[in-house]
């Protein structure tokens, strides 16, 4: 995929008449380090080489627009009637996402009306419509401690023509959609159907996964606490581990198609002595398989510690085993477990080698995703809060609000579900879980997958 200027152009509503509550303290700001002016645009790439490929004057060159306030606005905040909707799994931050939406629409805008659709775009078919919660800075004042979502959550196919229906019938001007690929993917059909309608809806997605598999965002909100979170589990297998006769510890951890949270983990507890991620795929048999490098490690060290990605394997697993497969509502592929399989196999191989292991499993999945964000993804949250009502107030639609090479941007709803985020087998960040680890490169000649597109063309 070649991305042009074009490309990355955010849709407006219309002309911007009405003055921001912004606006004085945005006539002398100008692009520092720290901060993009309104008009400036954040490059899509960073290094001199990738910039010279393109062979173009700088104005020309792919680039994002900058989130942040606007002097100028497209709504008449007196009148705005704004909607929230959280979907998916759930991701650490929710609340303070939801948080920072009605505190900067009450009290910087002045929005009276904001109202929570509940469990998930569910909550915008006619059934649910009228199931909202009106939304108050009083009402989210405290919500950012828990973890969740106060609005709750939902999977499932809604038809977009129902939502927008919805949207109409309770006077919502301006859209927020908290979401994963799933939920970014429907934003960007209901921005569609809106659209087609001729009618004056913003929708501005927020995107969120504990997975980190969405384009175009350094990292999604949630995933720092969620591997901080995982790092735990990975340090109490290699205490067991360690403490045992041919201990074996292995951590389960979520990732479908992105080894991110496994990668990052291992590396935050620096404990693991295999990784194993949905990306890079692994032979088990053979002398440079799977089983052959635990038994060496175990027969060397003792003990061995594995973090695996739920992803990973998956061509290992045959159906009915472990789970089956199948999709869930919102249509995702259903993984195998496995988990269990790597846990059966050693088990079973080293005890055929005379070195019974003492096996301790752990799959923490639901407990490193429901947690509360850290102070790290608290900040981020609410930055991305305020990004998204400066984006929606002032007219921006279709598009997600996003950090990209640490500045906040505008990224086309289309090109957040463009293509999947994963870990690069030949980039730098599996090269530090390769380091750590020091397990081989690949375990076996297992069949090279297609190679991840690291760059844009
Ligand atoms: N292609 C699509 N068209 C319309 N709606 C979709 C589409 N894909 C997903 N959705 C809807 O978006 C919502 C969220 O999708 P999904 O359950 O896949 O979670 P998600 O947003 O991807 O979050 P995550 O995967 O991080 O948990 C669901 O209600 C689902 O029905
Ligand atoms: O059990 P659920 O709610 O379908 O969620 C599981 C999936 O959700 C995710 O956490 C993404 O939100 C995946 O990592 C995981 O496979
Ligand atoms: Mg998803």
């Amino acid at each position: 995929m070649t991305l042009h200027l074009d490309d990355l152009r955010v849709r407006h509503l219309g002309e911007c008449r009405y003055d921001s509550p912004f606006s004085e303290s945005l006539s002398t700001k100008q692009t520092s380090p720290h901060y993009v002016a309104e008009g400036d645009r954040v490059l899509l790439e960073d290094t001199v080489s990738m910039l010279a490929g393109h062979d173009l004057p700088a104005g020309l060159v792919p680039s994002f627009e900058a989130a942040g306030p606007r002097r100028k606005i497209y709504f008449d905040p007196a009148t705005v009637t704004a909607g929230v909707v959280t979907c998916g799994g759930l991701c650490p931050g929710l609340n303070n996402v939801i948080r920072g939406l009605v505190q900067e629409l009450s009290v910087h805008y002045k929005v009276k009306r904001i109202l929570g659709f509940r469990n998930g775009l569910q909550g915008l078919t006619a059934e649910h419509r009228e199931d909202t919660v009106e939304l108050t800075p009083e009402d989210v004042r405290d919500i950012h401690h828990a973890g969740g979502t106060i609005l709750g959550s939902s999977r499932g196919g809604q038809d977009a023509d129902e939502m927008v229906d919805t949207l109409v019938a309770r006077g919502v001007d301006v859209m927020f959609v908290i979401g994963g690929d799933g939920g970014m993917r429907a934003a960007t059909f209901l921005g569609n159907a809106i659209r087609a309608r001729g009618l004056d809806i913003a929708v501005i997605g927020v995107p969120k996964t504990i997975d980190n598999d969405l384009p175009f965002t350094d990292q999604s909100f949630g995933f720092q606490s969620a591997f901080a979170r995982a790092t735990d589990f990975i340090s109490a297998v290699a205490v067991e581990a360690a403490a045992s006769p041919n201990g074996v510890g292995i951590v389960k951890l979520m990732g479908r198609h992105s080894g991110f949270i496994a990668s990052y983990a291992a590396l935050a507890a620096n404990a693991a002595d295999i990784v194993l991620i949905p990306e890079v795929p692994f032979v088990l048999e053979g002398a440079d398989g799977l089983l052959a490098h635990v038994e060496q490690q175990v027969r060397t060290k003792g003990r061995v510690v594995i973090v695996l990605a739920e992803g990973a394997g998956q061509e290992h697993l045959g159906v009915p085993r472990h789970n089956g497969r199948g999709t869930d509502a919102s249509g995702n592929v259903k993984l195998g477990n496995i988990g269990e399989l790597v846990k059966e196999r050693i088990t079973a191989h080293l005890t055929a080698e005379g070195l019974t292991p003492t096996m301790r499993y752990i799959d923490p999945s639901y407990a490193v995703r429901s947690i509360a964000a850290n102070a790290y993804d608290s900040v981020y949250c609410l930055r991305l809060a305020h990004a998204a009502v400066h984006a929606a107030m002032a007219g921006r639609t279709e598009a997600a609000v996003a950090r990209w090479r640490r500045r906040f941007v505008h990224v086309p709803l289309s090109l957040m579900t463009s293509r999947r985020n994963q870990v690069d087998p030949d980039g730098d960040l599996w090269m530090s879980v390769l380091e750590t680890t020091c397990q081989p490169a690949r375990f076996g000649r297992a069949p090279v997958r297609e190679k991840v597109r690291a760059g844009f063309c």
